[in-house]
């Protein structure tokens, strides 16, 4: 179970019918230049036969709430995408407000339920452009943030002049950055934002922004919701996901920010090769409905919703051999759309695309293959260290930075005098951390590792033989949750002492659990490195570890937080934050 802690979310009250906005700030506004759809919507002119009001204001809760289930706020989970989204416009409307010298609350933000139900189905959905809309705010997962006045689009669609006065709609863009003027149309809107779909930079050559079209590789990229960035430099590319390691620690483990030094907090080391890195691929299709001539598209997924998968010939940040396969799969796949039973037309299925390596077993040399269905092992190549898994068993996905990040794990395990006996791998996957770090610990010490999934574990035990580590002597792999693991029969057994411990934890995107950071406390290794997909929920663990240590005589030190690149392009960064133990009581 998630562990959470007080959410301090809240939902504001009820719009306030009074908020004051200055006149200074619709002066202000209004030579932004944002102004109506050339196609003026006439009040109340949507036909209300496809539309609201026939939709009662019932059925749109209801429908917004299925809609929206992935994106719906969860007080449970403050770490959540949408909760996430939900402090970010805060954070927003706060840079809105000091750049324009206003004073926005959210309930100005809140959209009117009528509102809402107009946007929300996309056959009736009103066609509402936005002419010009400044991006002044960059989310986490890289869209763009603008506000503009409800006045500017919403009055066909709202009764209640109440509901326009002085209150404004934050529109969140995905592939926009920060300096962008861009042209929208607008899609679903939600209770405090509306999503947005760019239809044209309007300043792309402007050095407002730090855009460079001329970079996009992809023809795709305005579609697809696989990359975020190509537009950017690589360097810009670091600077954003640096902003997201910051603002997950602002959000969730202020303190240590005031604490650290930060010109190099967050720092993100890049990644060699920038594009065809990428050694896995789960494309989707949909089997074509033939009575409706449906076109075959495999690809990913349509930055707008409401649109189809985006058909990919070839991904600009897949290895070449997946995007071999893929062109093999799609004469495959289209050969059989002809001979598809009627039931299994309009399915939707997705491929499995994985690099592997193929060993020539006389001359000792490998080459990269990509395998696909029906494919029981997986073959990697990581340093000097062979790994092996069934596809459907966690595996990093980009091993140019592989070494890399290893090599900044071993820096900091040999950084000072101490030597470690004896290394514990939490979340441990096939064993990755514990195979390939197995040298930074002395002969006679041992490496234990736990994970959840038992057909993991079998090919972490098989990784180790691969490797040539005694099993169970020298290492051992266990089945179980990690919260279960230092109360486990075998970990006890195994003599394995805190203070010559290092602990690695690499857990999932949901992070960690207070029942495991209470026991690693306790447990009191040496060093600590926190390997994260997610950093806004490694700045919450951090944070609770820290609350834990007030009341306890043991004491860390976060020695550093880095990001690494693993997805060049894209808006994800994964994170190492490196603890060591600096007072314990004997
Ligand atoms: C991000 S992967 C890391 C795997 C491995 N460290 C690697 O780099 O290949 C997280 C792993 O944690 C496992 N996991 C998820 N919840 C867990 C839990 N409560 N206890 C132990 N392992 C868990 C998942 O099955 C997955 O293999």
């Amino acid at each position: 179970m998630l562990w959470s802690r007080t959410s301090s979310i809240r939902r504001p009250a009820i719009a306030s019918r009074h908020c004051d906005v200055t006149a200074r700030f619709f002066s202000c506004y209004s030579a932004t230049a944002i102004y109506m759809p050339t196609r003026q919507l006439p009040k109340r002119s949507i036909s209300h036969n496809t539309t609201w009001p026939v939709t009662s204001e019932k059925s749109v809760l209801q429908k917004l709430k299925k809609v929206n289930r992935k994106k719906k706020r969860d007080t449970d989970d403050e770490t959540k995408k949408s909760n996430i989204l939900f402090l970010e416009i805060q954070d927003a409307v706060k840079s809105y407000n000091d750049m324009k010298n206003t004073r926005i609350d959210l309930s100005q933000l809140q959209n009117p339920i009528q509102l809402i139900g107009q946007f929300m189905f996309s056959r009736s959905r009103p066609q509402a452009i936005i002419e010009s809309l400044d991006i002044i705010y960059q989310t986490s997962e890289g869209d763009g943030i603008g506000f503009v006045p409800k006045s500017l689009y919403a009055s066909p669609f709202l009764e209640d002049d109440e509901d326009l006065f002085n209150k404004f709609t934050a529109i969140v863009v995905p592939k926009t950055i920060i300096g962008d003027k861009v042209k929208i149309r607008l899609n679903m809107h939600h209770e405090f934002y509306s999503e947005g779909v760019l239809l044209e930079v309007l300043n792309a050559d402007s050095r407002k922004t730090a855009r460079k079209d001329k970079l996009i590789v992809c023809n795709n990229f305005d579609k697809c919701s696989g990359c975020q960035f190509q537009m950017l430099s690589y360097d810009n590319q670091l600077k954003a996901k640096r902003e997201t390691i910051l603002k997950a620690y602002r959000f969730f483990y202020p303190d240590l920010l005031s604490q650290k030094d930060l010109s190099d907090f967050g720092h993100v080391h890049g990644c060699d090769q920038q594009y065809a890195y990428r050694t896995k691929l789960t494309p989707h299709y949909r089997i074509p409905k033939e009575h409706k001539n449906e076109t075959l598209r495999i690809g990913l997924n349509n930055v707008d919703p409401s649109r189809p998968i985006v058909d990919i010939d070839d991904c600009a940040i897949a290895t070449s051999s997946i995007n071999g396969k893929l062109k093999e799969k799609r004469e495959e796949i289209s050969a059989e759309v002809g001979r598809a039973p009627l039931e299994s037309q309009g399915r939707q299925r997705t491929l499995l695309l994985r690099e592997s390596i193929r060993m020539n077993k006389e001359t000792g040399d490998h080459k990269r293959v990509c395998l696909t269905d029906g494919v029981k092992v997986i073959t990697e190549k990581v340093d000097d260290y062979i790994f092996q898994f069934d596809p459907s068993s966690f595996f990093q996905n980009n091993n140019v930075i592989l070494p890399q990040v290893l090599d900044y794990i071993k820096y900091h395990i040999q950084l000072g005098e101490h030597k470690y006996k004896y290394l514990v791998d939490t979340y441990c996957g096939v064993g990755l951390f514990g195979i390939a770090l197995s040298k930074e610990i002395s002969k006679e010490g041992k490496i234990f590792g736990i994970e959840l999934s038992e057909k993991s574990i079998e090919f972490a035990t098989h990784n180790a033989k691969l490797n040539g580590l005694a099993v169970p002597d020298r290492i051992q792999f266990i089945p179980g949750t990690a919260d279960s693991m230092f109360k486990h029969e075998n970990f006890s057994k195994s003599g394995i002492q805190g203070e010559d411990s290092i602990v690695i934890m690499d857990p999932s995107r949901k992070g960690s659990t207070e029942s495991f950071i209470k026991q690693l406390l306790e447990f009191k290794p040496k060093l600590i490195v926190y390997v994260s997909c997610n950093v806004f929920t490694q700045a919450r663990d951090l944070s609770v570890f820290n609350d834990l240590q007030k009341n306890s005589s043991t004491k860390y030190k976060v020695r550093e937080i880095v990001g690494f690149d693993f997805f060049p392009q894209t808006k994800h960064v994964e994170t190492v934050a490196v603890l060591e133990l600096i007072d314990s009581p004997t």
